[in-house]
């Protein structure tokens, strides 16, 4: 080894994003805008019993809001850091022998929303980590509680010991069999018998999620079967952990010789009056479980739909934990979340290139990065509650335990710690592992590992190391966000209010980066009462913003184009197309206005004990003629909720004012009183062509993904009764 003790290379770097400085300059002016514009709003208040003076108030809030979100927003514009690890110093440092084992965690929840075929693939992927086999062992997690679910994991055991020699013979990338096969072709005669034996197996477990259960004919390949009755639901069953590959057993080898990764199949006990706190649950009884099977000091967790896309990524977020300086006070290694089904111009917005490659990179400036539930790599420690100030390991020790115990004591110790009533009375859920009671148990308990001392990294690599698959209906993304905005912000509304829980413990920075996201729920709010009360005032004739050639329209104008063209400078560098970022401002406006506002009044429903935390599951099935319209890249208002009659109203509400707007300045002859409506035109107009795409859904178009008649009839009705209310003034 050519490096002396001592003076040894650091295994990652980290980096500063230039052009700060000019930035800070930019940011500066549009903050003397904004500060403009609420002197405007105070000292022009209209007078008591003038009109339009609650419409001028509740605008003023709104901008009010606006600016101080703006303001948090700058947090993590400040300084972005980006972190470059050094694989290879880390193979040339730590040969095999010396490197720690690492737990991965994977969770399903629904076999019907989560097929089986898409879970094991996500296995497969896993196991298959360019990694010492012995010294890896994978946990699927089965929330479900479905023998389909084990049936597929059995099936997917025996094609690994081909899946895997194949893999590294061939160096296959990525480890998927699903993407490795349906993305091209091969003559060589192995890959034709891989690819034979995988298309078997998938069919063989499809056929079984066809009929909805194991016949007992199959159910007699392996004991664990018995485990499942006639009486078995999802919500109603005893713990079930079977260990399938045990990784000490000389005999689990793979058809190269080579040694199989453990693999390990669980689904904690359920009962119907039990709360089991979702993921959250499964995962602090996966961090248990693990603990007397293998008890890795590294966790890596993914959810089912998060396949592996980069063999040698294991490696990568290792040189974080592993560096010898700064490695022991890192708790967890966050990748970005990226999918493979997104499209070009990714009509729902759920790529997020900004946000990743900014807005966590810039909290990271402070020391931390978001846990986002999954593609994370976590301290076995620190996830299970540990403090930093207490965590006195010797770095980079990491024996192998000697484990005696054979397979049925490790499975029937392991039983024992995923009953119901194993936690009552003990710390889980609150001091220690994922915390329970928020919906995104994530990013809360991300926010308190942090406040305990610990540092974490947001990693984003060059190549993506996890894909996973992102809603492709508006429905189901809407949905989604409900779940996420309402989540985050009961974190703020909770004790662990990163200004509170965090006070004296984490940076301001970081604090106010937290709450950019925190905050996405009340902000539905503001931006509400813009699109309702402008054009409401317009149909009415209160003016509401300065006249065009007074000098208060300036800033107006300016914080507006500012922005705008900074947040098009800004994805466009981000890699989003142009498209790609004038959809992001269609499905914005959208989700701030539905789903955002929902998980608002999702929270103080809470709040006031109307109802309780749950996690709606996202699905991960679509239809074909679903499928279809987004990849044409044509929204899909395909469904009767409230929350699409809320998108049609708001958008005609809009097209009303502008029409109504734009009638009072023609009649207007001396163009005296109208002039003073310009800019409120701006306002509507702008939101008319934001809205582009729902009034093609309500009027022009003819397939399913139009609008439904009765939300048409709804969203006209509502939105003609506000306008005649208005014109009565
Ligand atoms: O009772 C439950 C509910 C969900 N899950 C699993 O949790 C994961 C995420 O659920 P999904 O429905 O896919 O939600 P998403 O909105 O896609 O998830 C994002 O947001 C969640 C927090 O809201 C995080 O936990 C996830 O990691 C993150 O990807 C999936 O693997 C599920 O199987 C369980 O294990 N048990
Ligand atoms: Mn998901």
């Amino acid at each position: 080894m050519g490096e002396q003790e001592g003076k040894q290379l650091p295994l990652f770097e980290t980096k500063e994003a230039r052009f700060r400085l000019v930035y800070k300059v930019f940011a500066s002016i549009i903050f003397a805008a904004i500060c403009w514009i609420w002197v405007y709003r105070l000292t022009n208040i209209p007078g008591a019993g003038e009109q339009g003076r609650w419409a001028w108030i509740a605008l003023s809030m709104s901008e009010l809001a606006f600016g101080l979100y703006w303001i948090l927003n700058q947090s993590v514009r400040w300084r972005i850091v980006n972190h470059y690890p050094f694989t290879e110093r880390l193979t040339h440092r730590y040969d095999d022998d010396k490197l720690p084992a690492v737990d991965i965690f994977v969770c399903t929840a629904d076999p019907l929303l989560e097929p089986p075929s898409m879970v094991i693939n996500t296995v497969l992927s896993a196991m298959s980590y360019n990694y010492p086999p012995e010294k890896l062992s994978v946990y699927l997690s089965d929330d479900g509680g479905s023998e389909i679910t084990f049936y597929a994991l059995l099936k997917a055991t025996d094609f690994s010991k081909h899946w895997l020699p194949f893999c590294r013979r061939f160096k296959i990338e990525p480890r998927l069999p699903e993407a490795c096969f349906a993305g091209h072709h091969s003559d060589d005669k192995e890959w034709l018998s891989i690819k034979k034996l995988y298309e078997e197996m998938k069919s063989q477990i499809e056929t079984v999620e066809k009929m909805g259960k194991v016949s007992e004919d199959l159910r007699k390949q392996h004991k664990g079967f018995s485990e499942w009755n006639s009486k078995t639901t999802k919500q109603d069953h005893q713990s079930i952990v079977e260990i399938i590959i045990d990784g000490r057993d000389r005999n689990a080898v793979a058809d190269d010789g080579f040694q199989l990764p453990t693999l390990v199949y669980m689904a904690r006990e359920k009962h119907p009056n039990h709360p089991h706190h979702f993921k959250a649950g499964a995962m602090n009884a996966l961090i248990r479980v693990s603990s007397e099977i293998s008890n890795a000091p590294f966790i890596l967790n993914l959810d089912c739909d998060m396949y592996s896309n980069n063999a040698d990524a294991m490696k990568e977020a290792l040189c974080f934990f592993m560096d010898e300086t700064k490695g022991h006070e890192i708790s967890y290694v966050q990748f970005p979340q990226k999918y493979d089904n997104i499209t070009k111009n990714d009509i729902y917005g759920s790529s997020f290139n900004v946000s990743n490659k900014i807005g966590l990179a810039g909290i990271c400036g402070y020391g931390a990065a978001l846990y986002c539930g999954t593609g994370c790599f976590h301290r076995r420690e620190s996830i299970t509650g540990m403090h930093w100030k207490d965590y006195n390991e010797k770095p980079n020790n990491y024996s192998k335990r000697e484990d005696k115990r054979s397979v049925q004591e490790l499975i029937d110790a392991s039983k024992v710690l995923v009953d119901c009533n194993y936690e009552q009375g003990t710390l889980w859920g609150k001091e220690m592992g994922l915390v329970y009671g928020v919906s995104v148990e994530d990013i809360c308990t991300g926010l308190v590992i942090s406040c305990r001392g610990w540092k974490s990294i947001h990693y984003y690599p060059e190549r993506n190391a996890f894909l996973g698959v992102a809603p492709t209906k508006l429905d189901t993304v809407l949905v989604q966000h409900k779940r996420w905005s309402g989540g985050m912000f009961q974190i703020f509304f909770s004790k662990y209010c990163p200004f509170i829980y965090g006070f004296r413990k984490i940076k301001l920075g970081m604090q106010m980066g937290y709450s950019i996201y925190l905050l996405w729920a009340p902000l539905s709010l503001p931006t509400i009462c813009y699109i309702i009360v402008p054009p409401i005032c317009l149909l009415s004739g209160i003016p509401l913003f300065p006249q065009l050639t007074s000098l208060w329209s300036i800033p107006f104008a300016y914080a507006f184009l500012a922005n705008t063209a900074y947040s098009l400078f800004e994805s466009l560098t981000c890699g989003d197309t142009f498209k790609g970022w004038w959809n992001f401002q269609k499905i914005t406006l959208i989700r701030r206005t539905t789903a955002h506002f929902f998980g608002f009044i999702d929270v103080m429903r809470k709040q006031l004990g109307l109802s309780e935390t749950k996690f709606d599951i996202t699905d991960k099935t679509v239809s074909e003629d679903t499928l279809k319209r987004y990849e044409e890249e044509v929204f899909d208002f395909g469904s009767s909720s409230t929350m699409f009659t809320m998108i049609a109203t708001f958008a005609l509400l809009n097209l009303f004012g502008f029409i109504g707007g734009l009638k009072r300045v023609i009649m207007d002859l001396d163009f005296k009183s109208s002039s003073q409506l310009i800019l409120q035109i701006v306002v509507c107009a702008v939101i008319v062509m934001v809205n582009k795409p729902v009034y093609e859904a309500l009027f022009f178009r003819n397939d399913n993904g139009r609008f439904p008649s009765s939300v048409v009839l709804k969203s006209i009705l509502v939105a003609s009764l506000a306008c005649c209310f208005a014109t009565l003034f």
